[in-house]
């Protein structure tokens, strides 16, 4: 899908959005990279284990797989006390989301069970996983102009599939929007995270979330199969990226998408079926590694 602005705009983007958590002098930069779109590189010699950046979510949700608490809080991840059945998760309004009572009259809660409510739940009494996971994307709604200009910044690679699952959420509602304009906006989001999101479980309080999240500038981080950085999650909204060893000055930052352990085909098949791209890194093009 196209992307509606050129390397430079989407690093001057990216700089306003990080906002208070910009690095004052950062070791890195936006530009094009000879692996694939843009990437960042590192504009001088970066030591081993040194924090990169970090970086708040710009749209993040619950996975709402099976292995995860659907009744964890969808504002503040916590997993209320007593919290025993779906009924006493979910909010009492009947938006269908779950909400821990400090965050029912929170203004991101009130926005949210607003337009869930005005959709509709068919189930008011359960939590419907098809209907959680769908939540990172709705709030796409609630981004500000510059926010979705950079949400159309991000590479979005397309995928009819992709459509099901906007598809699964509209059955759990009786008034699904079906206008084309925010089918559209929904589809483009979807590809957005399909193509950048990290998954990720970290703690918050004592409880184990797994969520799902789009972060414009670690989205940049290219993939490699003998990367040099790495990232970890803090309190489910903010993600750190660090060098995992030494990186010239001029090298391009990548992570791995893949499991490292995993043989060269098992890597390749993966990131093939599941990221659209034959890896084309110097372990990949190696007929003497597995
Ligand atoms: C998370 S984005 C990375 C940033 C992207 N280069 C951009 O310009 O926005 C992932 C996409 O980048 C491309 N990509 C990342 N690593 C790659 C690699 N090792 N080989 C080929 N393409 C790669 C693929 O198109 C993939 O779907």
């Amino acid at each position: 899908m196209a992307i509606n602005a050129s390397t430079q705009e989407l690093a001057e983007l990216i700089d306003s959005n990080l906002g208070a958590l910009r690095p004052q002098s950062p070791a890195w930069q936006v530009a094009d990279s000879p692996i694939s779109g843009r990437g960042i590189f590192a504009i001088r010699d970066i030591e081993q284990g040194e924090e990169l950046f970090r970086e708040h979510t710009l749209l993040v949700g619950p996975t709402a797989h099976r292995s995860s608490n659907l009744r964890t809080c969808t504002i503040c991840y916590n997993l209320p006390n007593g919290c025993d059945t779906d009924a006493q998760a979910l909010c009492p309004s009947g938006c269908g989301l779950p909400v821990c009572p400090s965050c029912r009259p929170t203004e991101r809660h009130q926005l949210e069970c607003k337009l869930f409510r005005k959709w509709k739940p068919k189930d008011t009494e359960r939590i419907e996983p098809r209907a959680l996971r769908i939540l990172s994307v709705v709030r796409c709604f609630f981004l500000t102009e510059k926010q979705r200009q950079l949400l159309y910044a991000m590479q979005a690679n397309a995928d009819r599939y992709y459509m099901k699952e906007v598809q699964r959420a509209a059955d759990c509602f009786e008034h699904f929007p079906h206008e084309q304009d925010m089918l559209d906006y929904f589809y483009r989001t979807i590809c957005a995270f399909n193509t950048n999101a990290f998954e990720s479980r970290s703690r918050v309080g004592g409880n184990e979330i797994l969520v799902r999240a789009l972060f414009p500038l670690a989205g940049l981080l290219n993939h490699h199969c003998t990367p040099n950085a790495a990232h970890h999650f803090e309190d489910g909204e903010t993600i750190v990226v660090s060098a995992t060893e030494r990186i010239p000055k001029g090298t391009e930052i990548t992570m791995t998408y893949a499991k490292l352990l995993w043989s060269t085909l098992a890597r390749k098949l993966f990131l093939a079926m599941t990221k659209h791209f034959i890896c084309q890194c110097p372990r990949c093009q190696d007929p003497t590694v597995s």
